[in-house]
């Protein structure tokens, strides 16, 4: 059956793609139609698949609509009879106008003759002027020449027109005919005769030119009139067949041109709905299948395999390092990484595997029915991880460039058990996750006992909100005692009284609360207790001038508000700076030492103090140690429980006694237990002592030290 693409589109999608990692199907009718509504433009519209996927989807709408208009035959005919009606009147009038273009010409012709018969009787007339003004050299033979001129010239004409001008023109010609008879026959006499013959036929002349003239203009009506007559008829005649052959060439050339269009928009549509296809189907820079896309059909794989007893794997595969690698070589450069990576996935990986990248350097690919049993499944699973541990861990060539790059891969099988899609990535994550604490470039299979421990980690950290909204949390204050045994301060550690689970110790909640960000809310808590309690010890002698630490984690001391934070609390509590110390561990300086630096050099400014917790388990360096505005040194508990019998525990302890006395700063001994323990620290130089043998935390701290009696200048005893 085929797959993936089979959304109901075109046959053309229907055919397997050699990358997108949808090479075999199993879609059941159901998915089937949850990815054509998928696909519909306006549920594309809801979705947040972007704003080109939107635009895309409007655009397929309207073409879409303006295909179905031109599908529709009621549209086609209305089309057709408009353009055709169109073109028929075009050509017509085309026709008529050309016809009646041609008419003058005509005209033209006939005026000729009357401009001649006007021409010969002004040259008769000029000669006659010669005459009358005494020119003797006018030959009689002129004058005679240019009479029959004339009288040739009129000889036909009365005939030529008919209507009321024909018959003036034939009364006129009667006349000039009589009086040109008679010039004829003067002109056989002398020229004084002549000259007595020409006002009588002068005068005619004149008259005749006037009606020639009138006529001319009217002959030309005349003839326009006959010859638009005539131009009708033809037109009537053109018109008939032209339009006959303009409507059927009309319609032949919109049929034409609406099959052109309808295939334009239908080729248009069709790119369209290509490319939010690809948008929303596939990831845009590989090709492969995105992450909705990878969720649909491992929804239906998970089904299927339910069903029918299959089983099945999802390989969670991460680049090692890609994110170090884009930073430094660019993000054009990651590009080129991921779609080799793709493309070396789409190699290794069987072909009816799904292949999808979620983003970033995230890849996921889904191996369905591989196996009869959970073990064959988890061994097939397995050779296709190593297959693309193998493919993946080949050198890169990019950018003309050799490159190496290591992926980790975790593996969840999925069977009939009903798994959730939600739930089967998160396991594959883990299981990645594994890997690369396992020293990337491996695999491992998603293990039951981490997925609890995460299940009760998500569970705890609701807990530790409602907590906190509920105010669940108090303090203890353990003292700490000089070598004299006298208190000099103590240490705010915070607890939780869980309503089913009782208290839960801070070592199971803190590092939680630092990887959600609770860490924030709860240490802004803790500042203003630990302040108010400050506060409040300055008003009893047996806890006036004691400081305060308060632990302070990483991510806590790191926020940009920190500074401002405490400032505000000191201000609002009214608890004395020179007495707040605050504990934090040399993890804080792994990164961007400079600016913890500058924020501990601020804090100083205000009078608080620092104490590094934990000292001689962590970072160490010296460097940075001399320019830290430090005053304590706090030895780590586990170094002071081994104290009397690990010798290098005891040499740690002494070195940081050393340490601390070069860089004139105070030491104390933390989870003191036994007196042997205390007495081996205090021979050794230490200043300050606190853990159990001396007090353990307790919620009030005055009532504690007022209950305790210590010998002046012996050993501090235990408090309960
Ligand atoms: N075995 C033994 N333990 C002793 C003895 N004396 C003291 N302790 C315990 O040692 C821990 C000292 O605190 P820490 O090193 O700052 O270690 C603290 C600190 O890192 C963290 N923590 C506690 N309160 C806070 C807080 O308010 N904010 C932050 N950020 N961390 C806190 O939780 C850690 C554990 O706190 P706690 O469970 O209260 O554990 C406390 C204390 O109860 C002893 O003689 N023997």
């Amino acid at each position: 059956m085929p797959c993936g693409p089979d959304i109901g589109l075109n046959s053309a999608t229907l055919q397997p793609r050699a990358v997108t990692g949808f090479r075999h199907d199993r879609s059941a009718p159901a998915a089937f139609e949850d990815l054509r509504h998928c696909f519909d433009a306006r549920s594309l519209a809801r979705e947040p698949c972007g704003l080109f996927c939107r635009q895309a989807g409007d655009v397929t709408n309207v073409l879409s609509r303006l295909t179905r208009y031109f599908r529709s035959p009621a549209y086609l005919l209305m089309g057709l009879v408009l353009s055709m009606s169109i073109a028929g009147v075009w050509l017509l009038v085309t026709n008529v106008t050309q016809i009646r273009a041609s008419l003058p010409i005509e005209v033209l012709h006939r005026d000729r003759e009357l401009a001649d018969l006007l021409y010969e009787v002004s040259r008769l007339e000029a000669l006659l002027d010669r005459v009358r003004l005494g020119d003797t050299e006018i030959d009689n033979r002129d004058l005679r020449l240019a009479v029959g001129e004339v009288r040739i010239r009129l000889s036909d004409r009365p005939g030529a027109f008919g209507g009321d001008l024909g018959r003036e023109l034939e009364s006129l010609h009667g006349r000039i005919h009589t009086t040109l008879a008679a010039l004829d026959s003067t002109l056989r006499g002398s020229s004084p005769a002549i000259l007595r013959a020409i006002p009588a036929y002068f005068d005619d002349v004149v008259a005749q030119r006037r009606a020639l003239r009138a006529l001319s203009i009217s002959a030309s009506d005349a003839t326009m009139a006959q010859a638009a007559e005539q131009g009708d008829a033809l037109s009537r005649l053109y018109s008939r067949t032209t339009v006959v052959i303009g409507l059927l060439g009309a319609f032949g050339l919109s049929l034409l041109q609406l099959l052109n269009l309808q295939r334009r928009v239908i080729r248009r549509q069709e790119a369209a709905e290509k490319e939010v296809r690809q948008l929303s189907f596939f990831d845009p820079l590989t090709g492969l299948a995105n992450r909705r896309t990878l969720t649909e059909r491992l929804r239906h794989a998970l089904a299927v395999h339910a069903r029918q007893h299959l089983h099945g794997a999802l390989l969670f595969i991460d680049l090692d390092h890609f994110k170090t690698l884009n930073e430094t070589r660019g993000h054009a450069f990651g590009d080129q990484l991921l779609r080799e990576v793709a493309r070396r996935l789409v190699d290794c990986v069987p072909d009816a595997a799904t292949i999808a990248r979620l983003g970033g350097d995230e890849f996921v690919v889904m191996l369905e029915d591989i196996g009869p049993t959970p073990e064959a499944a988890a061994r097939q699973a397995e050779s296709v991880a190593r297959a693309i541990l193998d493919a993946l861990n080949q050198t890169y060539l990019l950018a003309d460039d050799e490159t190496h790059s290591t992926p980790s891969i975790g593996i969840a099988l999925f069977d009939a058990q009903g798994e959730q899609v939600d739930e089967l990535l998160k396991r594959a994550d883990l299981a990645m996750y594994q890997a690369k604490e396992a020293g990337r470039n491996t695999l491992r299979f998603f293990d039951p006992v981490i997925q609890q421990r995460v299940r009760e980690q998500s569970e705890l950290e609701a807990d530790l909100r409602r907590g906190l909204r509920d105010g669940q949390f108090s303090l203890r204050y353990q003292a700490q005692f000089d070598r004299e045994g006298r208190a000099v301060g103590a240490e705010a550690l915070v607890r939780w009284r869980h309503p089913f689970k009782g208290m839960v110790p801070p070592a199971d909640f803190i590092p939680l609360a630092e990887s959600s960000g609770l860490i924030l809310p709860l240490g802004r808590w803790v500042m203003r207790a630990a302040c108010r309690e400050l506060k409040a010890w300055q008003l009893h002698d047996a806890t006036r001038g004691l400081t305060m630490a308060v632990n302070v984690s990483a991510r806590q001391f790191r926020h940009s508000d920190f500074v401002a934070e405490v400032e505000a609390v000191l201000h609002e509590t009214g608890a004395p700076p020179s007495l707040l110390k605050l504990e934090i561990t040399e993890s804080l300086l792994l990164e961007d030492a400079d600016e913890v630096i500058a924020r501990m050099r601020c804090l100083r400014q205000l009078g608080v103090s620092f104490a590094i917790d934990d000292f001689g388990t962590g970072y160490s360096s010296l460097a940075y140690l001399k320019r830290l505005p430090l005053s304590q040194l706090k030895i780590d508990r586990s170094f002071v429980r081994d104290v009397l019998t690990d010798s290098n525990d005891a040499a740690i302890a002494r070195t940081v006694i050393g340490l601390g006395r070069s860089l004139g700063l105070q030491v104390v001994g933390e989870g003191v237990e036994t007196a042997e323990q205390h007495a081996f620290l205090l021979s050794h130089g230490c200043d300050a002592f606190q853990g159990f043998l001396l007090g353990k935390p307790v919620p009030d701290l005055r009532d504690a030290l007022l209950a305790r009696t210590l010998p002046a200048g012996t050993t501090a005893s235990v408090l309960s």
